[in-house]
């Protein structure tokens, strides 16, 4: 399907109908799936209505009350590393400029790949909710279907205020259409076990968002690291700009001395200011991108504590040490983290998503808990592009400015091996 294809189509979240603007279901089969769950009607339950009688589709949340969870009210914004609470479900979400009309091109629960699913579609929907079918006045029975445990969802690093945690095991990320094209594009792609499942734009308080699954719906209590992959943490295209239109930035001069008053130059120094591409290079010399590939952000451990400041964690001892710190010592974890990076190695080497595009200052979301659940996705494809035809990356191959190359597929070979390191130590 092109891109053209896929105007006035509608997301299909987490399997439920989804009905295109002239009122046709678009996937039948979900719609199928989904009607034969409904079956024991329930008294006052929360309305869940799709009304397509008018373009946009608008999907609301009519009740405040899902089974003890509160879906009406939602903080604006998730402090980083913080639990999120619950109660994060968009009252009303006003679904448009979709994705993908296919079913096929939406996201599957396939995305866990190292423990049983026990998720499927449409089970997310929680008992009691009622669909209006569009263009007609009565409304479907409930769902008999149980409501899956509330996760208090944590971002660990990143823009504040770019998400909001949602229901249905959904997470909502700030909108931008770079990241839209690719997450649309790794559902077509080999990669797409390795990344959320992506659910197409929805609006809230007039700001798009990109509606992704929550990779901690999972886990009880789990341990989160987020490790930025490559050797390159800015693109090509912002080399250019930054020498083309100098914009010195004062934020990040003071991130600068935060860390280190003697890192300016005198120039920077008396303009109180640094460029973007130069605070982003000594990011990098600072911490272990530049040497191993990679560098870990932040780690929240299942006690809650969070950690972000490996901004200086740059040898590879510091950086295993860090790793043994955030497995706990337990062999079993590190087993599982192996085997998902190994069989993510292999795809990425043969993916077409991969070979052509630069991946830039995108990460590896690892997480498990205590009953021994490990996952590791590839999240945040902000600076992820496209390359122009027929430019192809290995992705190991060093960086020269032009050949665009990021050293993703070098810097998992490190972190593999340093993992792999640290696995006698484990009990
Ligand atoms: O981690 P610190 O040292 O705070 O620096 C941040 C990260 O590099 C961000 O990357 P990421 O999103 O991967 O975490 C980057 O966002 P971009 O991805 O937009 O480049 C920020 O740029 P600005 O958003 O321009 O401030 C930059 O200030
Ligand atoms: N799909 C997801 N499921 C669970 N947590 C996520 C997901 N995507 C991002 N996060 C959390 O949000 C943090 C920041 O994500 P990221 O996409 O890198 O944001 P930014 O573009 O602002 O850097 C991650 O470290 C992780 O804690």
């Amino acid at each position: 399907m092109s891109m053209g294809d896929m105007n006035h189509s509608y997301p299909n979240v987490s399997g439920v109908p989804v009905w295109s603007a002239n009122g046709k279901a678009d996937s039948t089969k979900h719609a199928a799936d989904f009607l034969s769950h409904c079956e024991n009607a329930h008294e006052n339950v929360p309305q869940l209505v799709v009304k397509c009688n008018t373009s946009p589709c608008r999907i609301e949340l009519e009740s405040i009350r899902v089974s003890g969870i509160s879906v009406g009210s939602h903080p604006d914004e998730d402090s980083i590393c913080s639990d999120s609470g619950f109660g994060g479900s968009p009252a009303s979400l006003l679904l448009r400029k979709l994705s993908n009309a296919s079913s096929s091109g939406l996201s599957p629960a396939s995305s866990f790949e190292e423990y049983e699913d026990d998720r499927g579609f449409p089970d997310e929907v929680p008992r009691g909710v009622t669909w209006k079918k569009p263009g007609s006045t009565g409304t479907l029975p409930p769902l008999s279907v149980p409501p899956k445990k509330p996760q208090p969802w944590v971002q660990v690093v990143g823009h504040a205020g770019s998400f909001h945690a949602g229901d249905y095991g959904m997470l909502l990320k700030r909108y931008t259409e770079g990241e839209q094209q690719c997450l649309q594009r790794l559902m077509e792609d080999s990669l797409r076990p390795f990344v959320p499942g992506y659910h197409g734009v929805v609006q809230r308080a007039e700001q798009d968002y990109n509606m992704m699954d929550d990779l901690l719906t999972h886990f009880n209590s789990p341990a989160i690291m987020d490790c930025k992959i490559g050797t390159r943490t800015y693109l090509e295209e912002e080399l250019t700009k930054a020498r083309e239109r100098p914009q010195p930035r004062q934020d990040m001069y003071e991130k600068m001395v935060d860390v280190d008053p003697e890192a300016p130059t005198t120039e920077e120094q008396a303009l109180q200011a640094v460029l973007k591409t130069r605070y982003m290079q000594w990011r990098e010399t600072l911490s272990s991108t530049t040497t191993l590939g990679f560098r870990i952000e932040g780690i929240k451990k299942a006690d809650g504590v969070c950690n972000t400041n490996f901004k200086r964690t740059k040898s590879r001892e510091a950086v295993k040490q860090a790793l043994q710190d955030y497995v706990d010592c337990n062999a079993l974890i590190v087993k599982g983290y192996l085997r998902r990076l190994k069989e993510l190695r292999l795809v990425l080497e043969t993916s077409d998503f991969f070979r052509t595009h630069e991946v830039v200052g995108s990460s590896l979301l690892f997480v498990h808990d205590s009953t021994g659940k490990t996952g590791v996705w590839m999240i945040d494809f902000g600076k992820t592009v496209p390359l122009p035809p027929p430019l192809t990356l290995d992705h190991r191959t060093p960086w020269e400015e032009g050949n665009r190359e990021d050293g993703y597929l070098w810097g998992l070979d490190n972190l593999i091996d340093i993992l792999t390191d640290i696995l006698p130590y484990q009990t």
